[in-house]
């Protein structure tokens, strides 16, 4: 029997011994930095001369570790392996592997501050946010593990006299996981070990900004126990072997979270049957946001102010979930701004490996540049309240900013900014809120901060997005609690962390028998 899932507790900072404990933990990750991180393909580490070299965001001549990169042929090599390894995973008791998660759920809570700490450096992540997300991996693998449990024997169905039914779920096959950086290790560790634990075999391609964190969640894995040949760790350039693993033949499933590009260039691709392919790949696409915390007349401003805050400056705005759009009743609009840029205002920026701060430095070059051309969009499309600079000296560091009086097609309330900026937009009623909330491509997260009744049940049929929020920010969805995924081009709406995620990386059988 195992214990009723509950989700892994966050670490209270503000205790002085937690915090003693997370600096040793920086101080110990940080006399490990720089080191090589192999490839694994079949149970063989292999280094390659190129390398993807991981450096921290926040001091970019700091380098976190290196990691070899795959080419086409070491790929072609993982997905004979994994092809291989699944004529025997695939007939695992199911209990044995949903084992395996408890074992390596159990490895890292044991070292929880070390992962925590490799995502400091890795991704610049203020240690809350990288408390969370390690917090979330641990999550993923006992809410899965137990998920696995409840499925093994699949579900009941009707028999009928001299008739036995069954309906019970078969693994898929080869499965490419690609993740993105910014839950480096939460969406890396649950879209790798639900394949896994429903018996399909994995090749796992991380990001590029945080190879370092996935190199040593592999370790972990097979430590706890996954046999050679099941996990196969591939980094490598998206285009080359990202394309290659999607298009093969052999691929079976496709786990994929990123942006709106590339989950639509993944569709397209994973759909095109293959010589010598007999099957369609079954495609997961998680992909971005657009998500707008809409604020109603009559609602408790404070709670609006904290929400907007969080929602938008969390991670620096670097989740799918950030709200990064402030849609307010023109009541209290003018109030409400004012209480937001008072408390925008009192953010710290910083380096989180030297010190606590509330926000840390966007995840790379590109990012910065793309995040400060928005905020010159946004000061021709509006008024800047606040934040508005940046500086790329050391690391890749950008004010908290607020824009006001935004049309909403305008391209800072359309497009997806993935940064710490927020931008208002006026609304006349609630009606209009939500009309305007609805308005992007986008349908991910939402929240609505309001004491109206009513207003909260228009909300629950009208704001079309996957995971809805009252009266709270509408980031940091928990394992188990609140299952994760969107609507429209927010992607596939699979619900990570829900029950009916690892259905997905199974195939339904049905067995009847006459008696
Ligand atoms: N909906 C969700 O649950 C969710 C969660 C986290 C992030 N996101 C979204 O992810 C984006 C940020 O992450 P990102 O910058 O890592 O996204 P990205 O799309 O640039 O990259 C995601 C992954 O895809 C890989 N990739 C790139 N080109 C590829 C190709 N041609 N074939 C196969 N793989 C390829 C990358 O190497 C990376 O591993 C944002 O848009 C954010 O909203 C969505
Ligand atoms: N599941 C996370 C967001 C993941 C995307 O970045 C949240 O709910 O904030």
């Amino acid at each position: 029997m195992v214990t009723a899932y509950r989700h892994e507790p966050f670490t209270d900072f503000s205790i002085e011994e937690n915090k003693k404990a997370f600096e040793d933990a920086l101080k110990q990750v940080k006399d490990e930095l720089g080191k090589n991180h192999d490839l694994l393909v079949g149970g063989e580490r292999i280094r390659t001369d190129n390398q993807i070299i991981s450096t921290n965001p926040a001091n970019t001549k700091e380098v976190v570790g290196s990691v070899s990169k795959a080419n086409q042929e070491i790929a072609e090599k993982a997905v004979q392996a994994a092809s291989d390894a699944f004529e025997s995973w695939r007939k695992w008791n199911p209990a044995a592997r949903a084992e395996i998660l408890f074992r390596a759920a159990n490895i890292v809570r044991r070292r929880k501050h070390e992962f925590s700490a490799y995502l400091v450096y890795e991704v610049g992540k203020p240690w809350k946010e990288a408390d969370a997300d390690t917090a979330e991996a641990i999550d993923f693998m006992e809410y899965y593990g137990r998920q696995m449990l409840e499925l093994k024997d699949g579900k009941p169905v009707e028999s009928r006299p001299g008739e036995q039914n069954r309906y019970i779920y078969q693994p898929t096959g080869v499965s490419v996981v690609i993740p993105p950086w910014n839950l480096a290790f939460a969406i890396m560790a649950g879209t790798t070990i639900a394949p896994l634990v429903t018996g399909n075999t994995v090749i796992m391609k991380p990001a590029s900004n945080s190879p370092v964190i996935a190199a040593k969640f592999v370790e972990v894995l097979e430590e706890a126990g996954v046999p050679k040949g099941v996990l196969n760790f591939v980094p490598g350039s998206g285009g080359e072997v990202g394309d290659y693993l999607v298009d093969h033949p052999k691929t079976a499933l496709i786990s994929f979270t990123g942006s709106r590009d590339v989950g639509k260039r993944i569709m397209k691709r994973a759909s095109e049957v293959q010589e010598g392919q007999n099957h369609l790949k079954q495609v997961i696409a998680e992909m971005g946001g657009k998500d707008t915390v809409v604020v109603d007349s009559n609602a408790n401003l404070e709670t609006a102010a904290e929400a907007i805050v969080v929602s938008a400056f969390g991670f620096s705005g670097q989740k799918c979930s950030s709200g990064s759009r402030a849609v307010v009743h023109e009541d209290v609009y003018d109030e409400l701004l004012d209480m937001v840029a008072k408390r925008t205002k009192e953010l710290t920026v910083g380096n989180a490996s030297e010190g606590n701060v509330y926000m840390g430095p966007v995840v790379d070059q590109s990012a910065y540049d793309k995040i400060m051309s928005y905020i010159e969009i946004g000061k021709e499309e509006g008024r800047l309240v606040t934040g508005g600079k940046g500086d790329d000296s050391k690391g890749y560091f950008i004010d908290p900013t607020i824009f006001a009086d935004l049309d909403p097609k305008s391209r800072m309330q359309q497009e997806e900014i993935f940064g710490p900026v927020v931008c208002f937009t006026k609304a006349k009623n609630f009606d209009e809120a939500i009309e305007i909330a609805n308005n992007t491509e986008y349908g991910l997260t939402g929240a609505v901060i309001s004491n109206n009744r009513e207003h909260l049940e228009i909300a629950k049929t009208d704001f079309h997005v996957g995971n809805l929020y009252f009266n709270r920010n509408c980031t940091g969805a928990i394992v188990g609690y609140q299952p994760f995924g969107g609507f429209k081009m927010s992607g596939t709406d699979s619900k990570a962390g829900g029950p009916d995620y690892l259905a997905l990386h199974m195939q339904a059988k049905t067995i009847s028998e006459k008696f």
